[in-house]
């Protein structure tokens, strides 16, 4: 591998060999595996870190580990490793195994992240902006952590894992990490800097230079307490049967105030023939091979096709579009409502199949638009019966709400909102298919109508997803 290794770990030789049986058992069974269905044959290690000295009671080291999957390398994986002689029993359910032989032979290794000394120790050095080996610990200048904050891990299923400190703060660790600028990062420092209310602005980060290349591997923000995300909101009032149009709009003009401050403060670029044309084969190349994995779209990729068809028409007519940083994977499970009624962007990691480089790319706004336009659409499938006049409601007044801020209606450019909207409804198949079989109804139903302006086949009768549990 071509990965350089960080050598602090000059101490303890054969680390990795010794943990690599049990890792490659627990590494696949992890929410946040990216590499699900390809067997894990070894692994590279990238940067070991010793936070915590492994010959006392408890030892922490900070790895990263390539994982090796044929026949493509695999992904690099963060991982915080916890070393006792034993495990409490509360610890019970962050067991990764018993090392056999190596350095650590005899010791029990585990999650560390679900133990409050190991989850102090990274919060102590973003308080005291440490550098522990290659790893830096950054704070905002104006920003204060107080000391003493109790951690507790969040068990809620995520894409990465997350610790909330006495209520204040919540810290996001990545688990699949690449280099490069991280998005989750860049965009809200960027709208915290620029002012903007709508996410809560990132208080400290880790970082680490590797090989010459730079990786976020952490950001600490405040915690919006007593939140609750508009998934679960949606879904609340829907079983009530009742209306979401005075949240959706107030949405919309969320989405607005981010839209612009974004547009303020990092670049914006026009989109001619050239750029759209780039966009449309993507968005093509997508569709295409979405109908090689999921055999249930090809009824409806000429009508999908369409939609794309008409936007490159569009621009061959001389038709030009703004593009700007956007959220990226908007959706109701990524907006927050405190208590007070205010309502949170959080999560700019954008959609963690695309490379990096192709999520920090500048798009027209709608893209997220249509994001959240689908996922109306998604809380209205997922109720039983579902509700698509519920749906039509929100998406209304979400674009009502949209418009009042930013002065642009969404609606008023139907093509490129049915362009993304179909690209979306393409990617959420995959999704589905990949990750929540039972929920493949839902974009599948979208899919149909967005197909149907081009006389696609009649859609054969479609179920609501069977099994109804919170959006992870
Ligand atoms: N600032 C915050 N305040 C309160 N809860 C938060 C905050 N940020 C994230 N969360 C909670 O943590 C969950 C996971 O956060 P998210 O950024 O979406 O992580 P992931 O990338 O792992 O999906 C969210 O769904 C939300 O419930
Ligand atoms: O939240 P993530 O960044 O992990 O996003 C991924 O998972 C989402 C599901 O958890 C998925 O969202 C889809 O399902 C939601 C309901 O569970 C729905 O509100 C969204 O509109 C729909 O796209 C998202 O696409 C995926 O990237």
């Amino acid at each position: 591998m071509s990965d350089s290794v960080s050598r602090t770990l000059t101490s303890t030789p054969g680390l990795l060999a010794s943990l690599d049986p049990l890792l490659r058992e627990w590494l696949p069974r992890q929410r946040w595996f990216a590499g699900k269905g390809r067997p894990v044959t070894g692994f590279s290690l990238v940067s070991a870190i010793e936070l915590m000295p492994a010959d006392s009671r408890l030892g922490l080291y900070h790895l990263l580990v390539r994982a090796q999957q044929s026949p493509v390398p695999g992904d690099c994986y963060q991982l915080l490793i916890g070393v006792r002689e034993a495990l409490p029993p509360r610890l019970a359910p962050a067991l990764i195994g018993h090392v056999e032989e190596g350095p650590l032979a005899g010791r029990t290794v585990y999650e560390a992240l679900y133990d409050p000394r190991p989850a102090e120790v990274l919060l102590e050095a973003l308080r005291s902006r440490a550098r522990i080996g290659g790893l830096l610990f950054e704070r905002e200048p104006d920003q204060e952590i107080r000391p003493g904050l109790v951690p507790r891990m969040v068990t809620a299923e995520q894409s990465n894992s997350s610790i909330v400190y006495g209520d204040t703060f919540i810290l996001k660790l990545m688990r699949r990490v690449v280099p490069g600028v991280n998005p989750d990062l860049e965009l809200p420092l960027a709208l915290a800097r620029e002012g903007c209310p709508r996410v809560p602005p990132p208080t400290a980060w880790i970082r680490a230079e590797l090989a010459g290349e730079p990786y976020v591997l952490g950001v600490l923000q405040p915690f919006v307490q007593g939140a609750s995300d508009g998934w679960e909101l949606a879904l609340r009032e829907l079983a009530k049967g009742e209306d979401f149009a005075t949240e959706a709009r107030a949405l919309g003009r969320a989405t607005a105030e981010v839209h612009t401050a974004l547009a303020r403060t990092l670049p914006t670029v026009t989109l001619g023939h050239t750029q759209l044309e780039l966009m449309t084969a993507g968005m093509v190349d997508r569709l295409e091979a979405a109908t090689q994995a999921v055999p249930a779209l090809r009824p409806y990729a000429p009508g999908l096709r369409s939609a794309f068809e008409a936007l490159a028409a569009l621009a061959a007519e001389g038709r030009t579009w703004t593009a700007q940083r956007v959220h990226g994977d908007l959706h109701l499970g990524q907006c927050l409502r405190s208590p007070a009624g205010q309502w949170w962007l959080i999560d700019f990691e954008g959609e963690p199949a695309k490379s990096l480089t192709e999520r920090r790319l500048p798009q027209p706004p709608l893209r997220d638009i249509a994001g959240m336009l689908r996922s109306f659409d998604y809380a209205a499938h997922s109720a039983d019966p579902p509700a698509p006049g519920w749906a039509e409601s929100c998406r209304a007044a979400y674009c009502s709400g949209y418009a009042e801020v930013s002065g642009v209606d969404p609606r008023t450019d139907p093509v490129l909102l049915r362009a993304c909207e179909t690209d979306k409804a393409i990617y959420e198949v995959v999704y589905e298919a990949r990750h929540r079989p039972d929920w493949l109804s839902v974009p599948l139903s979208a899919v149909r109508r967005l197909a149907l302006d081009d006389g696609a086949p009649p859609p054969s009768p479609l179920t609501s997803p069977s099994s109804r549990r919170p959006h992870p």
